[in-house]
């Protein structure tokens, strides 16, 4: 049975469990439960702490797990990341109160504050700098005004939390995260880790793509389908009128309206967009 770690609580949770649902996966129904069986698919959930879950993976005790890369990254374990899952975005970056550190060349010698210090330690041997690294659990952000720290590093998302605390962002991101189904190795070809891996490639694709369907005259197609070029190539259809062609194309969700507006103007016609609700490329 294949055993997967995925976060029992924080922000990747709710996501994590709804992705896997759209995977055909049976979760947990109390949020409380830490286990779940899906007998059917021959797997076994296992629900975590998110900074856990690379431990469990990386000593071998679970196949595979959902959380987040700069979790992975701060753990320092050897797992790899197997699939980005798209969800859970943010970045991990340094901050300072404004008016007094103006760039990241800056912080060697300072106290940073953080609740990811192997992220933090990688960045600064890699930089070779020296810092007094200040270890806390969670609200990094006050620990610069309370006095133990010179800057933070932390998770940013609307960057909200930084602006309360009346801290800048300093430099580029040091990392940008996301969900991350991890592994200790790719999820190969063959074998219920690999299913696992294209069920969630078949969510990623249905939520990212739409299905254009248009009628267009046969003149036009050419044009037509420059605009639509499909992941493989479009489906072409005859219609009973004389002259004009029905086309079935996946588009990107985002570039949807646009693609409508410019088919519109070409000419085409019955232009009709449907969600996918799943796929297998
Ligand atoms: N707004 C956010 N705040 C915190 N973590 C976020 C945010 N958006 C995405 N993440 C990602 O979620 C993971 C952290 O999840 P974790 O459950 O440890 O913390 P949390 O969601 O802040 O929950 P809590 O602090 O209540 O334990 C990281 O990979 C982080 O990049
Ligand atoms: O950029 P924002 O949208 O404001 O989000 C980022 C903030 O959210 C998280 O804190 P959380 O509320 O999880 O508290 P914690 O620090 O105790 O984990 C994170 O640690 C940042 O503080
Ligand atoms: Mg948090």
């Amino acid at each position: 049975m294949l055993r997967i770690a995925i976060p029992n609580k924080g922000t990747l949770s709710a996501p994590a469990s709804q992705m896997l649902k759209d995977a055909g996966y049976r979760q947990r129904t109390d949020p409380k439960d830490l286990l779940c069986r899906d007998e059917a698919n021959n797997v076994e959930f296992f629900y975590l702490r998110p900074r856990d879950i690379a431990t469990y993976v990386g000593s071998g005790d679970l196949d595979l797990g959902i959380t987040g890369r700069d979790l992975l990254v701060d753990s320092g374990v050897p797992a790899q990341e197997v699939l980005d899952l798209a969800f859970g975005g943010a970045t991990f970056r340094w901050a300072a109160p404004a008016g007094t550190l103006t760039s990241a060349d800056e912080i060697g010698g300072r106290r940073i504050a953080t609740a990811y210090p192997g992220v933090v330690e990688r960045y600064l041997s890699e930089h070779k700098l020296e810092a007094d690294v200040v270890r806390l659990d969670g609200a990094v952000e006050n620990a610069v005004r309370l006095g133990v720290a010179d800057l933070i590093a932390d998770v940013v998302e609307t960057g909200t939390t930084l602006r309360q605390a009346g801290l800048v962002t300093l430099g580029d991101p040091i990392l940008r995260s996301s969900a991350i189904l991890i592994g200790r190795e790719a999820a190969g070809e063959t074998g219920p880790a690999a299913q696992l891996v294209r069920r969630l490639q078949g969510v990623l694709v249905a939520r990212s793509f739409v299905m254009l369907a248009y009628d267009v005259r046969a003149d036009l197609l050419d044009q037509a389908t420059a605009l639509t070029p499909g992941i493989e190539s479009p489906t072409v259809s005859p219609l009973h009128r004389e002259g004009w062609v029905a086309v079935q194309a996946m588009v990107r969700r985002s570039d949807t309206h646009k693609i409508m507006d410019a088919l519109y103007d070409l000419g085409a016609r019955a232009i009709l967009v449907t969600d996918i609700s799943n796929c297998r490329l």
